[in-house]
């Protein structure tokens, strides 16, 4: 079980003082949110930011979450810049450049994910279970933080587990938005391995005490 934390609603002045109560919590894997204001209608951070993250924390893992439809630009610059694992959206390109932007990142030994919006059918992830080391199960809609959590979440992350019995790699199920103490637990009951949250963790200025409830609740 891991929980990486979002610093998309985080205050962006104080980043790295949010990122360091984190890691003294036992954080050891962020969620950094990459928005291009045209996959999704708002704009986060850039290659630099895991530059910088990477060569403060090198032990600390860096996950991109990468909403966009501008692959050929973006992939390979966060990876340059040394993402460990990159989440690409499947509806943000067709199948035949999915594959070879998973083989891309796999080639430059980079972990692999699919992200699904809440609309996506669990079923296109079958021709890929080969090429991931997990799956994203957007509990939101991908854009913004703090959103509420969408309630048939849950099933879908059941019916993820299922089609991944399929296959005999180890691949996570990650799920993200929305995540509170209460979220968190029913995604952990359906089978959820990694937990995506942000504002739980970082608005309330409390950071080891919310961090602490979440392991509570998926324990
Ligand atoms: O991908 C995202 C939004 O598209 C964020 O990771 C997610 O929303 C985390 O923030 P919160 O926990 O506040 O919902
Ligand atoms: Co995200």
């Amino acid at each position: 079980m891991l929980i990486a934390p979002s610093i998309l609603n985080a205050n962006n002045l104080k980043l790295d003082e949010s990122i360091k109560k984190a890691l003294e919590a036992g954080i050891t894997r962020f969620h950094i949110d990459i928005m291009d204001g045209h996959f999704v209608p708002n704009l986060a951070y850039g290659p630099q930011l895991i530059k910088d993250f990477k060569r403060s924390y090198p032990m600390i893992e860096a996950e991109v979450h990468l909403m966009s439809d501008m692959p050929k630009t973006l992939v390979p610059a966060f990876a340059k810049a040394g993402a460990d694992l990159m989440l690409l959206h499947y509806e943000a390109m067709d199948e035949s450049q999915l594959l070879y932007w998973l083989d891309y990142l796999h080639s430059s030994g980079i972990k692999t994910g699919i992200a699904l919006n809440p609309e996506t059918p669990v079923s296109v992830l079958e021709k890929f279970l080969d090429k991931i080391d997990q799956v994203l199960v957007m509990t939101v809609h991908p854009g913004f933080g703090g959103q509420g959590f969408i309630q048939e979440s849950p099933e879908k992350i059941a019916e993820v587990k299922t089609l991944l019995a399929k296959t005999k790699r180890r691949i996570s199920v990650e799920v993200d938005g929305g995540i509170n103490d209460q979220t968190a637990k029913l995604c952990r009951q359906a089978g959820c391995d990694i937990f995506v949250a942000g504002s739980f963790i970082f608005s309330k200025g409390v950071v080891k005490q919310q961090l602490a409830k979440l392991e509570e609740a998926i324990k």
